[in-house]
């Protein structure tokens, strides 16, 4: 539903006040994703996650550099469709919590994102209390500022923004950063329901732990570059599956993973059994 494709994005870094230097920060990019799938973008920080959803959504700098092609449902996505888009079928969770309006008290911003989606004013109102009450911000919060929120908070009411869109295709840069396990459990099974309904769901992370919960395909970034594609699956035991030896390296590093090899889920399972008998 949405292709990427030989995607590259020079942007300048100024090396002093007089002489500017082009980096390549995403470098020849092609990925496809897919109706009904969440797909995990993982990778370090600067492997280029935020760059690429910025780039989806049209949402870059003015002197970026970027060549390549994004297709929307078969559609060649350029400037002004994709700003047609933005907020109704495309709809990002920014990593930034500066996204919120300071100026606007919560509910309201989140009205305002479901009047963009075509929600009448009455309706956009009721919406947005029942998506604001879907991430557990009630009351107070809903009437709070941006700076009266905690930034688990904030980040829940960009959630919530994006979700009362009902967009086609969310994507969400870091949504669970500062959020506590039970936050970080409810805002990640929401993506997962969104898309059981049918939307696509893009799930930006460093952290592949939270994502192989959700996910059914994993693409890992580095240096501005897919290094591979994989079913979520693929990431267990020793890694086996996996083409590649960063993947296969990002997925042993994880401190638990004594636990998520096949010899570990087997010693589970068997414990399982033993304390069910
Ligand atoms: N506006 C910008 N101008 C110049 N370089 C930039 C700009 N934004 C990002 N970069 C560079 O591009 C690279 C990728 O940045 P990006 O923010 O996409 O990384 P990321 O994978 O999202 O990292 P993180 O996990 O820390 O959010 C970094 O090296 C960064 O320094
Ligand atoms: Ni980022």
């Amino acid at each position: 539903m949405f292709t990427i494709d030989q995607l590259s994005l020079q942007l300048p870094l100024y090396a002093s006040w007089w002489k500017r230097e082009w980096v390549t920060c995403l470098d020849n990019v092609s990925l496809a994703f897919a109706t009904g799938e969440v797909h995990a973008l993982v990778g370090a920080s600067g492997a280029g996650k935020s760059l690429l959803a910025y780039a989806m959504m049209g949402l870059l700098p003015a002197h970026a550099h970027l060549t390549g092609q994004l297709y929307y449902q078969d559609a060649l996505l350029g400037e002004s469709l994709q700003r047609r888009l933005r907020g109704r079928e495309l709809a990002l969770i920014p990593q930034s919590l500066s996204a919120l309006d300071p100026l606007v008290r919560t509910q309201r911003q989140v009205a305002w994102a479901a009047q963009r989606a075509g929600y009448s004013s009455a309706h956009a109102w009721q919406a947005s209390q029942q998506s604001l009450d879907h991430y557990q911000l009630h009351g107070r919060a809903q009437q709070a500022y941006a700076h009266e929120l905690s930034g688990g908070m904030a980040r829940r009411v960009l959630t919530a923004m994006a979700h009362v869109s009902q967009a086609q295709l969310v994507i969400a840069d870091e949504p669970t950063v500062g959020l506590d396990p039970h936050q970080r459990q409810r805002v990640l099974s929401a993506f997962r329901e969104l898309a059981d309904q049918g939307k696509t769901v893009i799930l930006v992370t460093h952290d592949l732990r939270h994502a192989l919960p959700i996910a059914d395909r994993v693409t890992i970034m580095r240096n501005g570059k897919p290094v591979e594609t994989a079913s979520a699956s693929a990431f267990q035991g020793q890694g086996s599956s996996l083409s590649s030896a960063y993947a296969q390296a990002l997925w042993l590093a994880l401190p638990d993973n004594d636990f998520s090899t096949h010899a570990g889920s087997q010693a589970q399972q068997t414990e399982q059994e033993s304390t069910v008998a």
